[in-house]
């Protein structure tokens, strides 16, 4: 589904790459977490992924297409099979949470009575029925990211990216949201979530990516957050220390790793 083939990354006017040699492949279906410090180039992965970057050198392959040679004027419906949430939300602060739903899919010009009922079972689907008429500032920051992810997830992208989408928000909501992306895993949308928020990392033990300066140094299947640098456990090379074959479909996490377990837990 997403397949990042020795892609290197340098930005304009900068000479450290921002994604050095990266190889991963990511399948239909399952759940990705991208871990690592600031600036280690999660969020550049992620626009790679967008066709909001280019790929310096090497290959990435989204949904059978290949983007270094992906025509222009084929990017719009490469970006219609991607729903994207981000930590700030980025809500449109003057519109009702149904319109910022159904924003998406006027933009694509759809039908207007299934608009109006495809909006409907997505706010049901993330338990927002009741407030389609409220504007974002009527919202927690909780129901904001919900009101989001139902945008990103409207038109039935093949994938998710998530960038840091628990990051303005508490634990007990962070949780929440995470159980929600789980669901939408479950029903079949790959997803991939660049996150620090490592007690939903080890709480969901789902496939763990870790970058540290541009390099992929971890690639477990049922990770947890610890950060290589920080434990010391980057391998003589610098690379990957605890590769794990690359899996195939959804890992079905066990009942005592399940994100709930981490319900009583409260605060950091
Ligand atoms: N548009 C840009 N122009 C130049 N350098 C950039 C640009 N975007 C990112 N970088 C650099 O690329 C590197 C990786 O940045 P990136 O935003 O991908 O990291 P990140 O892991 O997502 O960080 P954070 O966790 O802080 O969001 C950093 O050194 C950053 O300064």
């Amino acid at each position: 589904m997403i397949r990042f083939d020795h892609v290197s990354k340098v930005y304009p006017r900068t000479t450290r790459p921002a994604l050095d040699d990266v190889s991963a492949s990511i399948e239909r279906g399952q759940f990705a977490f991208v871990v690592g410090s600031s600036g280690s180039g999660k969020s550049t992965l992620l626009r790679l992924v967008l066709k909001e970057e280019t790929a310096t050198s090497g290959r990435v392959q989204v949904a059978g297409r290949e983007l270094e040679r992906l025509p222009r004027r084929d990017v719009p419906a490469l970006r219609r099979e991607i729903g994207c949430v981000f930590q700030d939300f980025r809500l449109l602060p003057a519109k009702t949470v149904t319109d910022n739903v159904a924003f998406a899919l006027q933009v694509i010009g759809g039908r207007r009575r299934d608009i109006r009922r495809q909006v409907g079972e997505t706010l049901e689907m993330v338990g927002l029925q009741d407030l389609g008429r409220r504007l974002p500032h009527e919202l927690s920051g909780g129901e904001q990211q919900r009101v989001a992810i139902a945008r990103a997830i409207v038109n039935r992208p093949s994938i998710l990216l998530a960038d840091e989408p628990t990051g303005n928000l508490d634990p007990a909501t962070s949780l929440d949201i995470i159980n929600l992306l789980d669901q939408i895993n479950r029903r079949g949308t790959t997803v991939l979530m660049a996150t620090h928020d490592d007690e939903i990392v080890n709480a969901m033990r789902r496939r763990v990516l870790e970058l540290d300066e541009g390099r992929l140094v971890r690639d477990d299947e049922r990770g947890e957050y610890a950060l290589t640098r920080a434990t010391g456990l980057r391998g003589p090379d610098g690379g990957a220390s605890r590769h794990t074959a690359r899996s195939t479909g959804s890992p079905e996490p066990s009942d005592e790793t399940r994100p709930t377990a981490r319900t009583e837990e409260g605060d950091r």
